[in-house]
């Protein structure tokens, strides 16, 4: 397995990854514990003798190593009982965005999962406050403007969908930067359609649906997830390669996919990169954005997926910029944020291709 600590660099040509380091950029598919970066996971197990964490970032590397699904699940949750107060929420939340900052992202979604949070003691109101807190300190200080999805862990069950509306609707505690509504964890044995109360819910208090879907399990949960959960775009909607109905409807009602390329290898939703579908979702006109889901996890961050991306489209300059505005034109940033990062990446693109 590679070492996570240093970040996989695709054999991309280097000229390309240089290209995509200054790039602007959106994120719409990235977790909030899943972005925990070697040093902080290392500080917050150090913090928190009784984990089974490993202190010490090295070993890390193999403890961020997964034989399946399952187990990235678990070793998911072991970082998520790492966090226990108020500040490891706040400082969490703040290095995630000075990482991605760093990568010239100026406007991420990023996906919280309160329910696990406030279940392990964090007061929610202090919780709200921690991630609010960092997202007005990230801006002021990176440019990066952050927004949040809240997502139901789908094994946690409907005790978790009603504990995560609550939280995202109860406009006493539902902070200001919350804009959509998710679900994640193992999609085998926890079928989409029994959370459509939930999302419905969400949607009428002015949410959007962004479900995880065709990570782990068949086309089937994305219909489910379009057709019970409304879903505007879909998590990973990895299986949808296998029906030629659903790409078509993905390409004509311009639903997204949060593509996470090594997210799907590194968790065996994928055997290997080059029999990876996002070519077919090109081929069939979706609408395709590109992610890095769990980044320090899976040794990778978002630049790297791009230039894994740009190697599988097999993209030049001007393909990985259309790539990076896919991201814009899928996010839920107002129009006038679109249209100032849209510009950012033209302007970038004619300046680096200029003779
Ligand atoms: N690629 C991914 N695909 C899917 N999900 C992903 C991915 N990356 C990250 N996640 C996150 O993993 C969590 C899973 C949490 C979970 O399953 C669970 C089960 C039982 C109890 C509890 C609890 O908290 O008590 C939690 C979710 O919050 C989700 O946001
Ligand atoms: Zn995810």
């Amino acid at each position: 397995m590679t070492d996570h600590l240093d970040v996989l660099v695709d054999p991309a040509p280097l000229d390309l990854h240089a290209f995509i380091a200054s790039l602007p950029k959106a994120e719409l598919h990235v977790h909030h514990v899943g972005s925990a970066s070697p040093r902080i996971v290392a500080e917050l197990a150090a913090r928190h003798p009784d984990t089974k964490v490993p202190t010490d970032p090295e070993a890390l590397v193999d403890f961020f190593t997964f034989t399946d699904f399952a187990r990235f699940i678990d070793v998911y949750l072991s970082v998520v009982d790492l966090i226990r107060t108020p500040e490891d929420v706040r400082l969490l939340t703040y290095e995630v965005a000075r990482d991605l900052a760093r990568q010239q992202v100026r406007y991420a979604e990023l996906t919280i999962t309160p329910f696990s949070s406030t279940r392990r003691g964090i007061d929610e109101r202090a919780f709200m406050d921690a991630i609010e807190d960092a997202r007005k300190a990230a801006e002021a200080e990176f440019g990066t403007v952050l927004r949040w999805c809240f997502d139901i862990p789908g094994e946690a069950g409907l005790e978790s969908a009603e504990e995560t509306v609550r939280l995202a609707t109860d406009e006493r505690l539902r902070p200001e930067g919350l804009v959509s509504f998710g679900l994640g964890g193992p999609e085998i044995g926890v079928p989409r359609p029994q959370f459509k109360p939930y999302f419905d819910r969400a949607i009428a208090a002015g949410l959007r649906s962004v479900p995880h879907a065709g990570e782990t399990t068949g086309p089937q949960t994305v219909w489910d997830a379009l057709t019970h959960l409304r879903a505007e775009r879909i998590g990973h909607g990895t299986s949808s390669a296998q029906d030629d109905r659903l790409l078509a409807h993905l390409a004509e009602h311009r639903i997204a996919l949060e593509v996470c390329p090594t997210s799907n290898i590194a968790t065996r939703a994928v055997r290997t990169l080059d029999e990876h579908p996002i070519k077919e979702f090109v081929k069939a006109g979706v609408l395709v954005t590109v992610n890095s889901d769990d980044p320090p996890m899976f040794g990778t961050d978002l630049n790297n997926e791009y230039a894994v991306a740009a190697r599988l489209l097999e993209l030049d300059e001007r393909g990985v910029a259309e790539l990076a505005k896919n991201a814009v034109d899928a996010s839920f940033l107002d129009e006038a944020g679109k249209s100032r990062i849209r510009d950012e990446i033209d302007t970038y693109t004619a300046a680096w291709l200029a003779p």
